[in-house]
């Protein structure tokens, strides 16, 4: 039974770390299709190969620095030195790098999603040559060869379901290893697009489902998903098992370790997901499976935060009553090209929480100027200072309690709530707070759910 199996980008930071993605894909014969991330981070403070693309699109524009450029030749070189490769193998890597400001484009965005998708398909070439010098019969898979088709947007793209039929009658030797770009896609104008920031991920489930492969391994720099980040709790209790839905919900609030856009093509393909260490690959990992049959230990699965969200708070007396309001915003919304996330509201109030990386200043103080003029609400404030703290668990369907519970932990630390959204998911309790309480919230509400549990 074949597997297709990811690895992120701190997988593939360097040649240490590519030795034990090369062992792990050999140590496992079922293992033939391989989905690569850029570089990313040796260190804390290190640079994503991903953002120096980004810097390299902007320097190119500019006046002549180089630092980019030179930085990115030298990431992939030291991976080739590594397994020292010939120069002559090399060559149309750099070549590649060097080329990359000399294309013409539609427009900037996609310029800049042409940049960005080449540290995912630069890497794949690489791998696929690292395989091959080991003996391995290994072949890279561009993307537009594929047929991974994608709409046309730039830089946020999602995947069109041709993509689906061109996968399934895509050839291949079966002994051999496919190696595929993640994180990016060819429009049906056949420009690349790249998915938003953190979708290699999407890649791999893509993948999976379109090649009628039902497990997909997810290799990142943990042996585990866990309760809560394990950057704000220390040791926290680590997930065994957990459904698409729990893992949606929580990635979509904070869970950075897989992508929620990425639970989608499992769902569809039917796709076992098993989350798995590359520096420990004998650890378990976790599994992410269907609902049905599902049997929750605990009564909540996770706890995160997140700060990419912002809100509009209108106030004026008899709100419920003027009917095709909703409408009016609806249509400002649209205009600015705005998505909003959720709208909770009472007889006088309405709260808009917006993912706030859509905007910048002018589009903020334009939407509210508006709103203003549309609405004519007594109060109108934007919130930025605004932190949802998420509480998932597929128990909270059996135990309704583990929703106030978690409120009332809250209260009794003084950790002031100024939004609840409870009801539209039922496995889930949105909770509202300021940034500055955010982490603290996360660490009151483990702490009161498991604070009797094993710790990792
Ligand atoms: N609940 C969680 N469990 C495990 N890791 C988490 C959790 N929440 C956030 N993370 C973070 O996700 C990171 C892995 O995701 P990411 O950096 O995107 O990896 P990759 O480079 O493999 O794609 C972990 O190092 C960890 O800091
Ligand atoms: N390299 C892309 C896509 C990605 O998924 O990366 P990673 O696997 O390192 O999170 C990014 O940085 O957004």
């Amino acid at each position: 039974m074949k597997k297709v199996v990811k690895f992120g980008g701190t997988s593939l930071a360097d040649g240490r770390q590519y030795q034990k993605v090369v062992d792990i894909i050999k140590s496992n014969s079922e293992r033939k299709v391989v989905v690569v991330s850029a570089p990313g981070k040796r260190f804390d403070d290190d640079i994503k190969v991903t953002d120096l693309l980004i810097q390299y699109a902007q320097e190119s524009q500019q006046d002549g620095s180089q630092t980019a450029q030179t930085e990115i030749i030298t990431r992939y070189q030291a991976i080739s030195d590594y397994f020292q490769l010939d120069a002559a193998i090399f060559a149309p890597i750099l070549d590649t790098i060097l080329a990359l400001p000399d294309q013409e484009f539609i427009d900037p965005d996609y310029r800049l999603a042409y940049f960005k998708a080449h540290g995912e398909k630069l890497n794949a070439m690489l791998m696929a040559m690292v395989l091959q010098k080991l003996g391995l019969p290994a072949r890279f898979i561009d993307p537009s060869q594929a047929g991974l088709i994608v709409s046309d947007n730039a830089n946020s793209a999602t995947v069109l379901p041709e993509t689906y039929t061109n996968l399934a009658q895509l050839k291949y030797d079966e002994e051999e290893v496919l190696v595929f770009p993640g994180f990016f896609g060819i429009t049906p104008n056949e420009q690349i697009a790249t998915f938003a920031r953190g979708g290699s991920d999407i890649t791999g489930s893509i993948v999976a489902r379109g090649l009628g492969i039902s497990v997909y391994e997810n290799f990142t720099d943990v042996s585990s998903i866990y309760v809560a980040n394990p950057k704000i709790i220390d040791h926290p209790a680590p997930i065994a098992e957990m459904t698409y839905r729990e893992m949606r919900e929580l990635s979509y609030a904070g869970f950075s370790v897989f992508n929620d856009e990425a639970i989608i093509p499992a769902i569809e393909g039917e796709v076992t997901i098993n989350v798995k260490n590359t520096n420990d690959p004998q650890a378990p990992g976790t599994m992410i499976v269907p609902e049905d049959g599902f049997q929750p230990q605990y009564p909540i699965t996770g706890v995160t935060s997140s700060n990419h969200f912002s809100a509009l708070y209108l106030h004026r007396y008899l709100l419920n009553q003027e009917v095709g309001l909703t409408l009016k915003l609806l249509q400002i919304f649209y205009k600015y090209g705005i998505s909003y996330e959720h709208m909770p509201s009472g007889i006088d109030d309405l709260t808009i929480i917006f993912d706030n990386r859509q905007f910048n200043q002018t589009t903020i103080e334009q939407l509210c100027q508006e709103v203003q003029e549309v609405l004519h609400p007594d109060t109108l404030k934007w919130i930025d200072d605004y932190s949802i703290i998420m509480v998932v668990g597929e128990g909270m369907l059996r135990q309704s309690k583990a929703a106030s519970e978690a409120i009332s932990v809250l209260s009794q630390k003084g950790i002031p709530v100024n939004m609840i959204n409870q009801g539209a998911s039922q496995i889930s309790t949105m909770i509202g707070t300021s940034r500055a309480d955010a982490d603290q919230a996360v660490i009151d509400i483990y702490h009161h759910f498991f604070k009797n549990r094993k710790e990792a």
